[in-house]
């Protein structure tokens, strides 16, 4: 039979376990803090007399995570971007220095569509570059379905890298979350800034091998 003591140590390790699990370094010390509070109790209760040197221990480790906590969210908010943004920024943008990203971010603007949308028509001029924050798009040549891109995926990078015409079509799925930038946002920052133009080629190189390695499973598939 489980005593007070033994669930509340059964719950620590537990926190311990999923918090471990949970990527991210503000779950992992959320988990070290709530872990160490049931840790806690279970030697208050484990012995007949409380275990005061692991309490002590507990304590520690509790103050100086919260401490660690404290950091983390002040750091994030001096950063000035929003979370959907960091996110994005450790996703993708992580070649970029954090200052020139936030100079994108700056033109970039945020939009979940509420139905189907062709962003990009073949051999039609456009003024925008976008990117697939979440969600599905259908790439299409002549009509042909060629490819199918998910979260995390650059839509007009080629033509922008080119200066030429899109090179096929895309529609993105209704519910999709797109952030779009104009180009000629864009390319004045490029011009503007030689690391963050060497930068953003690194960014769409990441990108575009990925098209490619996709392409190839694809293609041997
Ligand atoms: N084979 C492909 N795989 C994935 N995405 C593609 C492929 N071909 C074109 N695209 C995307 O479709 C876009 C059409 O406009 P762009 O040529 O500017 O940039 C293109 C890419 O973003």
């Amino acid at each position: 039979m489980f005593t007070l003591a033994d669930i509340f140590g059964h719950i620590s390790n537990t926190i311990y376990l999923v918090g471990s699990v949970i990527k991210g370094s503000l779950a992992l010390r959320l988990s070290w803090v709530l872990g160490a509070v049931a840790e806690l109790v279970y030697y208050v209760y484990a012995a007949p007399e409380p275990l005061w040197t692991s309490i002590a221990w507990c304590g520690l480790i509790t103050g100086l995570n919260l401490y660690q906590i404290m950091l983390i969210l002040l750091q994030r908010r001096k950063s000035g971007l929003s979370p959907q943004e960091q996110a994005l920024y450790q996703q993708l943008f992580h070649a970029m220095d954090w200052g020139n990203f936030k100079k994108m971010m700056k033109t970039a603007t945020w939009e979940v569509l509420s139905e189907d949308r062709i962003v990009i028509a073949e051999n039609e001029r456009t003024d925008y570059l976008f990117l697939l924050a979440n969600g599905a798009a259908d790439v299409t040549l002549s009509g042909k379905p060629i490819a199918q891109l998910g979260s995390g995926s650059f839509i007009g990078e080629m033509s922008l890298l080119t200066g030429q015409v899109p090179t096929a079509t895309v529609e993105v799925e209704r519910g999709a979350t797109l952030v779009s930038w104009p180009k000629a946002a864009i390319n004045k920052l490029q011009q503007a800034d030689e690391s963050l133009n060497n930068e953003l080629y690194a960014v769409f190189s990441r990108d575009i091998i990925e098209k490619i390695k996709h392409q190839n499973l694809q293609l041997a598939g």
